[in-house]
């Protein structure tokens, strides 16, 4: 599993940290690091002209710190100073003593100019509100010039606790980052400023709960459902599927599709668009009533392509088995009816339906998805599983997040929704909880979109059938 921890706890663990070491050691472990990173993407270090970016905390001194070590293997390295007065002094002391000089930030634009690489220290885990406009005139500078851009711990000016960006921030190609990694690494939009993100271990050891989790190979292979050999269908879970309409038929289908392969014995099939499913899909159990009339299930999914069946939502947010309901069931259910249920229930807004559930316009959601997926949860006290660049699932209450690290753009495609609700609600019925069954099957989504799309187009059906590709890749 990876994980991410709040400021407030990487803090806590530092101070526990440093009480037991000789000052200095953890910003030297940082250094080392990010020195090595940096020689990295050079390639070659002796020669190349590096400019350091350096603000008034232990970002700068981080990066000060590191170019001296780039200094002494023959790099030319250029600090731009942008508090002066206010530059850790020892750490600028060593690298003066390495060769470095300095500059003003007045001065910063001929030698970013000429870089091979810029070392980002403006601001880490201590910055807040944006960046000051000295700081967000260079960032413009960098993205004019050539050079590879190295952020230190975070690239500065995103918040490194959810993930938002206030005004502009670097743009890096690797963020180097300490001790643990910050959930503005893990969460859009301020991922997509941190380029690829390499950890380095400081020693910091974390007692409590992570903010952030993300699933790995070996976490989703350890919660897949695998039949036993004494296994029926019906101990295999049935999921019954609520979705489609006369209008929108198709929905109906690649739900069953994603359905199909997500783990559960049996699909049962209710609804409207019955003849088109049972033409593409002849295995699914097809009733023509309502939900109450179907046989037993073990999970419901409810909504793609529902048009206005309020009843069938109602009908089945009414039932005590685990509930998954996504687009128009979004809009149909009954806020109170959702909270007074019992069993489990998943929602799976994107952005838009998020927007709407919430009251806000879509992009305050995509600019705080952390903050939007939490407060989603607590409103209907259900887990949610927020869609979009990064898709995040949360469960009402303080505990971890879950970030889906295998999202792809090629994703976006109408119909791709849908195989995911059918997918996750498989899982809930083979007897995963809503946080993992939400996880596991965006995980699964998304890699099934990656292996599907392989650099062109897909469709949903495509993905659909790529899951199964997903799972043995998973599970190899
Ligand atoms: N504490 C430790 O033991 C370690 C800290 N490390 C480094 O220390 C960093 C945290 O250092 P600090 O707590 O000194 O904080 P920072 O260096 O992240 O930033 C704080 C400083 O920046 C200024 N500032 C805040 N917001 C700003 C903004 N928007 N624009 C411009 N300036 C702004 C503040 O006035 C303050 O002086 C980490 O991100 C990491 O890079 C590492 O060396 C590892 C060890
Ligand atoms: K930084």
């Amino acid at each position: 599993m990876r994980t991410a921890y709040s400021v407030e706890m990487v803090r806590a663990a530092e101070r526990e940290l440093m009480a037991r070491l000789p000052d200095g050691v953890l910003m030297q472990r940082a250094a080392a690091g990010l020195a090595a990173a940096c020689a990295d993407v050079l390639g070659r270090v002796y020669g190349r002209r590096v400019v350091l970016l350096v603000g008034s905390g232990d970002n700068g001194a981080d990066a000060l710190y590191a170019g001296a070590r780039l200094a002494r293997r023959g790099a030319g390295v250029t600090a731009v100073l942008l508090a002066p007065d206010r530059t850790h002094p020892e750490a600028l002391a060593a690298l003066r003593r390495a060769g470095g000089r300095t500059v003003p930030g007045a001065d910063a634009e001929e030698p970013l100019r000429r870089a091979d690489l810029v070392v980002d220290g403006i601001v880490g885990i201590g910055g807040t509100g944006g960046l000051r406009p000295d700081a967000a005139a260079l960032v413009d500078v960098i993205g004019e010039t050539r050079a590879a851009v190295v952020a230190v711990d975070l690239p500065s000016g995103v918040e490194a606790d959810t993930g938002e960006v206030h005004g502009s921030a670097v743009r890096a190609d690797l963020t180097v980052t300490f001790g643990a990694h910050k959930p503005g690494l893990l969460v859009d939009p301020a991922r997509e400023y941190a380029g690829s993100v390499r950890l380095v271990d400081i020693g910091l050891a974390f007692p409590g709960e992570a903010e952030l989790e993300a699933l790995q190979h070996a976490d989703v292979a350890r919660l897949l459902p695998v039949p036993a050999a004494e296994s029926d269908k019906y101990r295999r879970g049935v999921v019954g599927i609520a979705a489609g309409s006369s209008r929108y038929p198709g929905a109906a289908v690649l739900a069953v599709a994603g359905a199909l392969r997500g783990g559960a014995g049996a699909v049962r099939y209710v609804g409207p668009a019955g003849d088109a499913v049972l033409a593409r899909f002849p295995e699914t159990l097809v009733s023509t009533g309502t939900p109450e009339q179907a046989g037993r299930v073990q999970a419901w999914v409810v909504g793609p392509g529902a048009g206005d069946d309020a009843d069938a939502v109602a009908a089945v947010l009414g039932t005590d088995v685990p509930v998954l309901v996504d687009a128009d069931g979004l809009r149909l259910a009954d806020r109170d009816a959702v909270r007074a249920r019992r069993a489990p229930t998943l929602l799976t807004p994107h952005a838009g339906e998020a927007a709407a559930l919430l009251g806000v316009a879509r992009e305050e959601v995509e600019g705080a998805r952390l903050r939007a997926v939490r407060e989603l949860a607590e409103r209907y006290a259900a887990t949610v599983l927020l869609k979009g660049s990064t898709t995040l699932v949360a469960s009402p209450g303080d505990g971890p997040v879950r970030v889906n690290p295998t999202g792809t753009g090629w994703l976006a495609t109408a119909g791709s929704g849908d195989v995911l609700s059918g997918l996750a609600g498989s899982l809930l019925a083979a007897g995963l909880d809503a946080l993992d069954a939400g996880s596991v099957g965006a995980y699964l989504h998304g890699l099934a979109g990656r292996r599907a799309a392989d650099g062109a187009p897909v469709g949903a059906h495509d993905v659909a059938e790529a899951v199964r590709e997903a799972w043995r890749d998973v599970t190899d």
